[in-house]
């Protein structure tokens, strides 16, 4: 299972290999032993989510606040979509920067994202099914967030303008000056 790091410390790209054959393919899509040894985390993933998103939509950036933050891997089985991470760690040399990747279900990539990151994405498909592994569960009272278009973080999300759609709630999150 290798994890190829990125720019920013401990945020992590998975590229995992097919074993395709005359009937389709097979892989690996989690091994727990392997993830251990690329991140650390010895803990199990307790929530599994799934969201079905049309072309243009934009969720996040989410992040849930301490005790309750979330580790997150992330994957498409259905579609394209640019997958963004910002390192909100405080301490984290790489404060404030952020990294996007675009996971296909034909690419196969996933990406881990660690606690302390605020995450969200843009599907740039008809539709797209996201599946991530969380390790927290949903903690509503300490949901956090950061308005997608910030002015300071300035994330290009390769769709225009017109056909961005964002809910009612995301659009309400503060800037990144702000949390
Ligand atoms: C995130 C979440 C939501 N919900 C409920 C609350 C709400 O009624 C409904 C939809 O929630 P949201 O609008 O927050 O869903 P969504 O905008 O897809 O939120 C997700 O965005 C991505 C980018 C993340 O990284 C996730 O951690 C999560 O924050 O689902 C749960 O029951 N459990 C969960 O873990």
């Amino acid at each position: 299972m290798p994890f190829l790091k990125t720019a920013i410390e401990g945020l992590l790209l998975f590229e995992p290999r097919l074993f395709e054959d005359e009937r389709g393919y097979f892989y690996e899509s989690f091994n727990q032993k392997e993830f251990f040894e690329a991140t650390g985390i010895d803990l199990p993933f307790v929530q599994d989510n799934h969201s079905l998103s049309k072309f243009g939509v934009i969720r996040g950036l989410h992040f849930q606040k301490p005790p309750f933050q979330q580790a997150k891997l992330i994957k498409v089985i259905r579609g394209e979509i640019f997958d963004v991470a910002v390192d909100i760690r405080p301490d984290s040399p790489t404060y404030g920067k952020w990294l996007g990747f675009v996971l296909s279900a034909e690419n196969k990539k996933q990406l881990y994202i660690p606690r302390g990151f605020a995450h969200g994405f843009v599907v740039l498909s008809d539709w797209a099914e996201v599946l991530y592994k969380c390790d927290n569960y949903y903690a509503p009272q300490a949901e956090g967030g950061i308005i997608y278009n910030d002015k300071t973080l300035q994330i290009d999300w390769r769709v225009e303008k017109k056909d961005i759609i964002v809910s009612p709630k995301d659009c309400l999150l503060p800037t990144f000056q702000d949390i």
